[in-house]
């Protein structure tokens, strides 16, 4: 156990999902899994490790932001003997090329996180998702006929800015999409030697004002849901 996550050795399977909300996760475990068991829940931060066609799954919520994803991404992979981890997530679009509900893949995340560069002795590393993650994902959204994205990230510290001149850099380089965690996340899974994809689904469009409603929240939801799990239930 670690300060935490109250789960046993050996109660995570190697594959977790990591929605930021633990009651995504709680949903993802009672809609998605088949004998899901929950296995932590320090902080109300719900963990599950169930099976989705025949293969062992988990699933656990990682809270918001790079410093709270860092520290359960981390004690899965020393701790727990996690290897790969797949976050989903929603962002805001800031190109008019980017649609509410599409989903977006990490190829890359940038931030202005310092995170990365602290850890990097103050030099920046490129940080990237695994390639046979992000092709599985590919394949699968393929597969489902689900309309994706695959790029550039902005993982932001901050969820309200009113910088605006900074949205119009991030759409003249070719962002997707803004969050707050992929980059945390690919800079745990290169320094602990795990695998991580990072996806999306678009809620907000930040430029133009727009949000799904709730109705629409769910139902890419469940399609961002389905074609991970395809994607992570073939060997990886
Ligand atoms: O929907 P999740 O996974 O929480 O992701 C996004 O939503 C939160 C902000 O509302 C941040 O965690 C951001 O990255
Ligand atoms: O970080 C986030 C997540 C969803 N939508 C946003 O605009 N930002």
């Amino acid at each position: 156990m670690t300060p935490h996550i109250n789960a046993e050795a050996g109660a995570f399977a190697t594959t977790v999902l990591m929605p930021g909300d633990p009651l995504r996760a709680k949903y993802i475990a009672e809609n998605f899994l088949e004998n899901a068991v929950l296995v932590t829940d320090v902080r109300n931060m719900l963990g599950y490790t169930g099976e989705y066609q025949g293969k062992k799954i988990s699933v656990m919520g990682s809270g918001m932001g790079i410093p709270s994803i860092s520290i359960y991404a981390k004690e899965l992979i020393t701790e727990y003997g996690v290897k790969n981890i797949i976050r989903i997530g929603s962002c805001g679009a800031v190109s008019d090329k980017i649609k509410l509900m599409d989903v977006v893949m990490a190829m890359g995340a940038s931030t202005d996180s310092a995170i990365n560069r602290t850890r990097f002795e103050h030099t920046d590393f490129a940080m990237i998702a695994d390639f046979n993650l992000l092709r599985k994902a590919a394949d699968a959204a393929d597969k489902l006929k689900v309309n994706y994205h695959v790029g550039n990230l902005y993982s932001s510290d901050l969820f309200y800015s009113s910088d605006e001149a900074r949205y119009d850099l991030m759409e003249k380089y070719g962002i997707l999409g803004v969050e707050m965690e992929a980059a945390g996340l690919y800079g745990v899974a290169a320094e602990y030697g795990a695998n991580a994809l990072a996806m999306m689904t678009v809620t907000d469009h930040i430029r133009q004002g727009l949000h799904l409603t709730a109705e629409e929240r769910q139902q890419t939801l469940n399609e961002m849901i389905k074609l991970t799990l395809e994607a992570v239930s073939q060997d990886l």
